[in-house]
């Protein structure tokens, strides 16, 4: 029992009452005293606040300037209040971001500057976004290793510690080679071949275990590429069906680096954001799992072109194929089977690959309208 050691007076005691310590949750509900996993050095971190449960929750997201945070900021704040969201990165907000509510510095890497805004802030739901993804995580396996696996050390120890509710995405990558591709469900070998998919296994196994262990609320869904048209992607294998429309927009002509015939599940934003939100609301006794496929489409680059050019037929595309990425996309599942999201806290999509490309063309024949006219 190392972390026993570093516990105060009060704090053994209590743990030593608990029956069968080593098969119970580590936190112990003795008026507001939890224990850390992290080891701990003075009282006053086992002081927690508590909150009615008509309170709503005050979140911070980490890694929040990348593809994903401003547009779940932005659905949360609709929710809960724009005060009640804090949007956080290591990066400079554009001003628009930095205007539309909350945000503050926070490297995850440092973890005593997370503690302190979880305090201060009153944080109750951490929404974990910092990660390298795919194709940049393999240009630089340390820092991928340190920021997704050492970062989300951090994390899981600052959850337990305050007794928050922990969404951590995972992904498709968290797949491999020799797992059943077509479909693939929530349960199965996973033996990821990049730094990004070890990574996630590791973050669905560590946060399922301080659920077991220490009682942490974990919510992991198991995100597909996600396509979006007001923020780009930050450096993955999926990244194509997203520049596509780009280029269309611009030039017309599109490089694709995956073939033609490279299937992937793909998710429309609004879904995936929608879906980050159900989980977390959902109660908890409907999750009979803590990591879960969510699904809505899945396409290959063939099938995308042709989609678009029903409506842009003067669209050309080719192909020059990334070796890297290549491997990564033909190690990963071609179709996601999410029923247990479905039956357990009725999960839906409300776009298939129609109606995203509908969507994303109307976004963009308006934003060109605008700099047109601008
Ligand atoms: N976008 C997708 O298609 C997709 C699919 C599956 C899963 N996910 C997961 O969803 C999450 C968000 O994805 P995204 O596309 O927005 O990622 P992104 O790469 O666009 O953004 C990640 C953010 O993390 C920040 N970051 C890096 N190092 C940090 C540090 N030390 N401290 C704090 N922040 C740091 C970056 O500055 C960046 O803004 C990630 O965990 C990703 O793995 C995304
Ligand atoms: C799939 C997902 O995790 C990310 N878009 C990537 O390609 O790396």
């Amino acid at each position: 029992m190392p972390v026993i050691r570093t516990l105060s007076k009060v704090a053994k005691q209590a743990l030593l009452s608990t029956p069968a310590y080593g098969c119970q949750p580590l936190t112990v509900a003795a008026r507001n005293i939890s224990f850390s996993p992290r080891q701990v050095t003075s009282d006053a971190s086992f002081h927690s606040a508590s909150f009615s449960d008509t309170d709503h929750p005050r979140v911070l997201i980490t890694g929040g300037l990348g593809q994903l945070g401003v547009g779940l900021a932005k659905l949360l704040r609709k929710r809960f209040g724009k005060y009640n969201v804090i949007l956080s990165d290591i990066r400079k907000p554009p001003s628009n971001v930095f205007h539309s509510g909350p945000f503050i510095y926070a490297d995850i890497l440092d973890y005593k500057n997370l503690r302190e805004i979880v305090v201060n802030n009153r944080i109750t739901w951490l929404v974990h976004y910092s990660a390298l993804l795919s194709a940049i995580g393999e240009a630089n396996v340390s820092l991928a290793r340190a920021v997704n696996i050492t970062g989300l050390h951090n994390i899981l120890d600052i959850a337990a510690e305050h007794g928050l509710r922990l969404f951590v995405p995972s992904t498709i990558g968290a797949f491999g080679p020799t797992s059943p591709r077509n479909p693939t469900p929530d349960v199965c070998v996973q033996r990821p071949r990049t730094i990004y998919g070890v990574s996630k296994v590791h973050a669905e196994l560590m946060g399922e275990y301080y659920h077991h262990r220490y009682g942490l609320d974990f919510r992991c869904l198991r995100y597909p590429g996600i396509i979006s048209a007001d923020s780009n992607p930050g450096g993955g294998t999926t990244d194509y069906a997203v520049q596509i429309f780009h280029d269309a927009f611009k030039s017309g002509k599109f490089e694709c680096n995956l073939k033609p015939d490279t299937r992937l599940p793909m998710m429309y934003i609004d879904d995936c954001l929608r879906a980050t939100l159900e989980v977390m609301e959902a109660p908890a006794d409907t999750l009979s799992m803590r990591t879960y496929n969510i699904n809505a489409m899945s396409f290959t680059p063939e099938e995308l072109a042709q989609e678009l050019q029903k409506q842009m037929p003067e669209l050309e595309v080719t192909y020059d194929v990334d070796l890297v990425r290549q491997a990564i996309a033909d190690s990963w599942p071609m179709n996601f089977d999410d029923s247990n999201a479905r039956k357990d806290w009725s999960w839906k999509h409300d776009y298939d690959l129609p109606e995203l490309v509908q969507t994303m063309l109307n976004y963009f024949s308006t934003d060109a309208c605008l700099a047109r006219a601008n």
